[in-house]
């Protein structure tokens, strides 16, 4: 029997999950939940990277102190994009900024016009968004960023915290493929880029495929946490790319998956990036996943905007829960509205941007918190409808069933919704696949798992799934026809 540790992160919260992996099954237990808070200051929105290290701390002496565990490995995953810089002495000279940071749009305006879109997209394959780490770097330049001159590294967040805990200054490849300057076809760093935009490419390090061991857990930290000698390991450091490790497929008919959280990350694992014209048009993404399979992908503002909606509500005192609000849904009218979820990926007053959303393209605003979640949910199911159809038209071929794994994969009701806008089988679950994905990754890592094949097996035998079938039905077909209209194809 062994015991891993992964530190999981995402946009709102973090975990410490406690991994026992015996007789090729894998039992998951929550050690230690935690918030992740981003601070707001005059200049700009960042995470708290000293808290969530504190966090993270807090979890391994649970670990070890309170269970007296020894431990096979830690690991640490996280969100994509986000980046601290070290001076020469391992110093951090400039504080991860949050991805919501206002500052980059008018970086990304302004890098597009010095690159050019084409060129962008022809070395890195990446998808556009503002928030990607090539224009928080150039909003750093174009702000005269004295950090940014003193940088010697750039750590993504799952390397930095990684060398916290090991001392070891790697990047790791999952998670450098979310830059925007990391090159998936010729699987380097795109340092062109960076010097057609008059970044500095040294700062960039090594790149570590995903199950690489970085190093020892430091001797200080094995004291205050109880633990002896454990390997730190880099793991799929990007999120994403650990839940889509861990998505059960057997691979008998077409799959593609939805990770389901914060974001809705939403593709298909193939052997080499697709950096056509064609993929540029639809704006799909190549990031990199385990065994360097390409995750072909569109981000999607996912569940983003139902937290965003109970978020506002709270501060006027209505207080609900996710399964409160998804009731709700389900008791509301279907198809008041139909709404494109990436207008939406800006913090603050939710219910009514959509409600003025609504009025701008000449629908009805939904009634009640119901009505605004339940439009909410159909609108994400066309979204991925649309997707679907994007990544069919891309790899040749029909897609037979829809993979949903992570916390929104709990949501019962949106994944019926996804059946029934797609007229695809669903199979929901594990909900813990990044944590999943972290922990047998690390267990590759340490040769107690084969490879991505053994790693499925393992998740399939580990998880209990939810099978949802999708069937023709007219009346999705009629409300997707709007929502193309509303959104554009
Ligand atoms: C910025 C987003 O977090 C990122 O693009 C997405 O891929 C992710 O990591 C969601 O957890």
């Amino acid at each position: 029997m062994s015991h891993y540790v992964a530190i999981d992160l995402g946009a709102e919260s973090g975990r410490a999950m406690l991994g026992t992996l015996a007789g090729g099954r894998l039992q998951l237990e929550e050690l230690h939940r935690f918030l992740n808070e981003p601070v707001r200051l005059p200049n700009g929105l960042y995470w708290d990277a000293f808290r969530l290290f504190r966090d993270i701390r807090e979890g391994l002496r649970k670990a070890g102190r309170e269970r007296n565990l020894k431990l096979d490995g830690i690991a640490v995953d996280t969100w994509g994009v986000d980046y601290g810089l070290l001076d020469a002495n391992g110093e951090l000279v400039v504080n991860p900024r949050h991805y919501r940071d206002p500052r980059n749009n008018a970086a990304y305006d302004a890098a597009l016009a010095a690159a050019g879109k084409e060129n962008i997209f022809e070395q890195t394959g990446l998808q556009f968004m503002a928030l990607n780490s090539l224009y928080q770097l150039y909003a750093a330049k174009l702000a005269g960023s004295p950090g940014l001159r003193a940088a010697e590294k750039l750590l993504f967040m799952p390397d930095l915290l990684s060398y916290w805990l090991c001392g070891s200054k790697k990047n790791e490849l999952t998670i450098a493929s979310t830059s925007q300057f990391y090159n998936p076809t010729l699987r380097r760093w795109s340092t062109e880029l960076l010097e057609t935009l008059g970044l500095p490419t040294h700062i960039l390090g090594d790149i570590v495929p995903p199950g690489t061991r970085l190093g020892s857990l430091l001797d200080d930290l094995q004291d205050t946490c109880g633990l002896g000698e454990t390997p730190v390991f880099a793991t799929a450091g990007h999120d994403t790319a650990a839940a889509v490790a861990a998505v059960p497929a057997i691979g008998d008919r077409p799959w593609c998956y939805i990770s389901s959280g914060t974001w809705s990350l939403m593709g298909v694992e193939i052997d080499e990036p697709i950096v056509t014209p064609r993929a540029l048009e639809l704006t799909l993404t190549n990031e990199i996943g385990v065994e360097g399979k390409t995750r072909l992908l569109k981000n999607i503002a996912g569940l983003w905007l139902v937290q965003e909606c109970r978020r506002a509500w709270l501060l006027e005192g209505q207080e609900y829960s996710y399964t409160e609000l998804t009731r709700l849904a389900a008791e509301a009218a279907p198809f008041a509205a139909v709404l494109d979820p990436d207008q939406f990926l800006e913090p603050g007053h939710m219910p009514e941007r959509i409600a003025a959303y609504c009025s701008k393209t000449g629908q009805n605003v939904p009634e009640g918190l119901g009505g605004f979640v339940r439009v909410c949910l159909e609108s994400l199911a066309f979204r991925y409808r649309q997707v679907l159809e994007s990544l069919e038209s891309l790899v040749g071929h029909r897609i037979e069933v829809i993979h949903i794994v992570g916390g929104g994969s709990k949501n019962a009701l949106l994944n019926q919704f996804v059946a029934s806008a797609t007229g695809r089988t669903v199979i929901a679950g594990p909900t813990e696949a990044t944590a999943a994905g972290n922990i047998l990754v690390q267990a590759i890592g340490a040769g107690e798992v084969k490879d991505l094949k053994q790693l499925r097996e393992v998740v399939r035998n580990s998880f209990e799934l939810e099978t949802y079938e999708g069937k023709p039905d007219p009346a999705w077909d009629r409300a997707y026809e709007r929502y193309v209209k509303v959104r554009g194809s």
